[in-house]
């Protein structure tokens, strides 16, 4: 069997940069591309950052019970996909889901089992910083990830680990040695 690991935490807090590192740097692990009705962001490409699906399409998986989580955001529904995450585990890969915090608890109900890592910002004022230099959202957009970010930080401690991402190369030991841990290999 492999292993499940879930990074959460709020939107601009680095979690999409910390994935992408980790995927680039260990090949062997498993990215879970989510499913969204988020229109994509300049750059971003079908199927490798997002499955961009129309509300109608979304609801329909719902009902057909094909999310292992789903949840709304920022008013767009992100979900993801069972049957992908299930057979990558059952033939021993370690794989990650990249989710904001209710989708996330979600998980740690379904999958006792999954490794939980919650990413913090140094700083609220860092936070706003970061949302901001990505410089893709609008302002609506980054008021409205800011205004969540108060509530998903609290849930912080009902995770199996909290990381502060401060330096990046150092957020990034810290989330290779939680991974790859003897227990966790
Ligand atoms: N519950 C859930 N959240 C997701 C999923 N995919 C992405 N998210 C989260 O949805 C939030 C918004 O994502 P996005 O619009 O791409 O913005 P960004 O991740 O902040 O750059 C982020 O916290 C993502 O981690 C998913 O499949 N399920
Ligand atoms: N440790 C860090 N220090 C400084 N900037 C960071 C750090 N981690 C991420 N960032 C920057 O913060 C912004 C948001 O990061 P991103 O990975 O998109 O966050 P998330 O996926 O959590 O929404 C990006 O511009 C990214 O380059």
């Amino acid at each position: 069997m492999g292993k499940l690991i879930v990074l959460t935490g709020p939107s601009g807090v680095g979690k999409g940069t910390l994935m992408r590192s980790l995927i680039e740097k260990h090949p062997e692990l498993y990215y879970s591309v989510s499913a969204t009705t988020r229109a994509p962001r300049f750059g971003e490409v079908d199927g490798k950052d997002y499955h961009f699906i129309s509300r109608q399409k979304f609801e329909q998986l719902i009902a057909q019970e094909e999310f292992l989580e789903w949840a709304e955001f920022a008013g767009n529904y992100y979900g993801t996909l069972r049957k992908c995450v299930l057979d990558k585990i059952n033939i021993s890969k370690l794989v990650l889901l990249e989710i904001e915090v209710e989708g996330a608890k979600q998980i740690r109900k379904t999958f006792p089992e999954v490794l939980s890592i919650f990413i913090l910002p140094p700083s609220v004022k860092e936070l706003e910083r970061r949302l901001r230099s990505r410089a893709q959202d609008s302002d609506d957009a980054v008021a409205q990830r800011l205004i969540c970010s108060q509530r998903e930080i609290k849930a912080a401690h009902e995770f199996d680990l909290q990381i502060v991402n401060d330096k990046l190369d150092v957020t990034l030991k810290k989330l290779e040695s939680a991974l790859f841990r003897p227990s966790n290999s």
